[in-house]
Order: structure tokens, then sequence, then C-alpha cells
């Protein structure tokens, strides 16, 4: 499999974020994007999920297992996306049914309990520390199985033990055959390129 992005330039607010932006990643590759506060990290992310469109440009993912690039992707944002009511395994178990979980991901439970979260998992998300909900924002990348992972600044809040637990899981998704996107400003002891964005003006 193959992620390609060829000359992407995006535009929010009726400004160039970046132009000519390239890059090609396979099957058991990632891609660290880094670059300073507003030089598009997220907006790159954005993009390659298709939550904005393109300016020019165009990305492909070959071959493409569903029908569109959005359903071989997992995007986990700089929110986390949680409901604050519902529970944290309700939280999960929307997204397992939303993501198709049926497709061999792990259960909620397990993939509560790969961050560590099993104890918790009958308390309403809004009352999560903040690591706690970027714990179960992750967690959802476990229960449908899906090859490209688009994170945006997956560490965020994470002490040093889930960081290292969230970095082992990322190189098992390589060695298994998938791909990575992540946008930081932390060092992750992950193998991969670097795309250093410009600064936008
Ligand atoms: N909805 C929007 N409308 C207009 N401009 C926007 C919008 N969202 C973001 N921008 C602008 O796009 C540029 C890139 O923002 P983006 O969030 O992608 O940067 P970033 O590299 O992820 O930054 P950071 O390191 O601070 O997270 C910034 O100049 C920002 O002000």
């Amino acid at each position: 499999m193959r992620l390609e992005a060829s000359e992407l330039a995006v535009e929010r607010g009726g400004r160039i974020v970046f132009s000519n932006v390239s890059f090609a990643i396979q099957s058991g590759e990632s891609l660290i994007v880094t670059g300073r506060n507003g030089a598009g990290k997220s907006t790159l992310l954005r993009a390659l999920a298709g939550f904005l469109p393109l300016r020019g440009g165009e990305v492909s993912l070959t071959p493409l297992l569903e029908d569109s690039i959005a359903e071989n992707i997992h995007y986990i944002g700089h929110a986390d996306a949680l409901k604050g009511a519902l529970t944290v395994a309700e939280n999960l178990s929307f997204f397992g049914a939303l993501l198709r979980s049926g497709q061999g991901g792990l259960s909620v439970e397990d993939a509560l309990a790969e961050v560590g979260l099993v104890p918790l998992a009958d308390l309403p998300a809004a009352y999560l520390s903040a690591g706690q909900k970027r714990r179960a924002s992750l967690a959802k990348l476990r229960i449908a199985l899906r090859p490209v992972w688009l994170l945006d600044e997956p560490s965020n809040a994470l002490d040093a033990a889930a960081q290292q637990a969230m970095e082992t899981v990322m190189a098992a998704h390589l060695s298994a055959g998938g791909m990575i996107v992540a946008a930081t400003h932390a060092r992750l002891e992950l193998a991969g390129r670097e795309l250093r964005l410009g600064a936008a003006t």
C-alpha cells in the first residue's frame, strides 16, 4: 500500500497555509510532520483526512481497501473527540460501531486494557484527566483496523509510561504493514522520515 501526496496546497481563511507539499510513504513507513506553530501541521493532517478541500495537488492511496481514502484512515486530532456525558466504554463502543470494529479490531475492553483505562470504563468521559482523555482517544485506533493513522500531537498530555506504550502500539502498527503520519513537537521514538513545514506568512 502506498500513500502519496503531490504538490498539495491548502488555503484557510483566504490565505495559503502551504503549497508544493509532496511526500510518499509505503506500508510499514511513517512520516513525522514538524514545523513551528502555525506552519500547517494540523492543516496537512486534516487535508489528508479529507476534512479540508485542497486548493491544489492530489492525495492518493493505492490500493484502496474501501470506497474512499477516508474509510482507510484513523484520524486523531488535537481535540480528543469524546462525548463527556457518555462513559469511557460507551465512547469507545460508539466509535467501534462508527468505524466498523467488526473488521478485526480489539474489543472495547481489550482496547481500554491496552491504555490502562479498564478501572475507569464506567466513568463519564468528562471526568477524565487530560492524559486519560488522550489515552481514551488513542484507544480508538485499536477498535477498528485501518491502515493509515493520522495523528495530531499524539503524545500530548501523556505521561512517560503512556507515551512509551503509545510508541509500542505505533511500532506494532508499522510492523503489521500500516502507515502513520504524525504531527508533533515532541520527540517520538519512531523510525520515520521527517517532513518539515515552513511557517505560514
Ligand atoms: N479555520 C481557520 N481559518 C483561518 N485560518 C486558519 C484556520 N485554522 C487554522 N488557520 C491558520 O492556518 C495556519 C496553520 O494552522 P495549523 O493549526 O495547521 O498549524 P500547526 O502547524 O498545526 O500549529 P501548532 O504547532 O500551533 O499546532 C495558521 O496560520 C492558522 O492561523
